[in-house]
């Protein structure tokens, strides 16, 4: 099994609040995880550590293999996160957005992208004119342009349908190969159930 993303020792406080301490992750190349629990448990937080968006207080972060400092750019270039906040400029069409996070020129693979999550006609599109769920599909269909090792996904079923939220446990399903993993938190029991992932309770007498 190739190794994937392998978290130990993770803590985080704000101030008095212990939001994790000691905590530990491994999911190996190939796997998905899903972070569950209620709210205000530390789903995000642990996100935006492990994304290296916020600073951890102590603790180690393997990618690959290899340990990876959250703030470095080979971190940035390993590990992609859809977290809270998408920034959409509001000059560029949906398609734009994609194409810049291509290594290449990829215009087949970002109509690709956006096909599979159902908003291939919203291409040329300003993100503006988008419903919230459209732009959460574009934002999505990132994740099969951008290369990365690590998925970090927050909430991805905001704003999505029945149908999008079948399309997004499929796509998950397929872009975790062997080489990469990927770690969502989650409120809906329909994806994790579709997933038929690992899940981590991050409720405290759960965890
Ligand atoms: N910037 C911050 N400063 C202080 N406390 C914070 C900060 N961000 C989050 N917290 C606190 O840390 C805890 C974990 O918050 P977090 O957003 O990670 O929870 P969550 O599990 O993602 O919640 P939800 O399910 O509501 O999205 C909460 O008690 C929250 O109030």
């Amino acid at each position: 099994m190739n190794p994937g993303l392998r978290a130990t020792g993770l803590r985080k406080a704000y101030r008095d609040l212990v939001v994790f301490d000691d905590l530990e992750l491994d999911v190996p190349g190939g796997g998905i995880l899903a972070l569950t629990g209620s709210n205000g448990t530390g789903k995000s937080t642990l996100l935006e550590c492990l994304a290296g968006a916020a600073p951890l207080d102590a603790g180690v972060i393997e990618v690959g293999g290899e340990r990876s400092e959250p703030s470095s750019a080979r971190h940035w270039r390993a590990v992609f996160g859809i977290l809270d906040d998408f920034t959409w400029l509001p000059d560029l069409t949906v398609a734009d957005h994609l194409m810049l996070m291509a290594p290449g020129p990829a215009p087949a693979e970002v109509e690709a992208a956006l096909d599979a999550f159902g908003v291939a006609a919203l291409g040329r599109r300003m993100p503006d004119s988008l419903s919230s769920g459209q732009r959460r599909r574009a934002a999505l269909a990132a994740a099969r342009v951008r290369p990365w090792r690590v998925l970090l996904l927050d909430e991805p079923e905001q704003h999505l349908d029945a149908a999008g939220v079948r399309t997004l446990a499929d796509e998950l399903t397929a872009l975790a190969t062997p080489d990469r993993c990927v770690v969502l938190a989650s409120h809906s029991g329909a994806l994790v159930d579709r997933l038929d992932c690992a899940v981590l309770d991050l409720t405290p007498d759960r965890a």
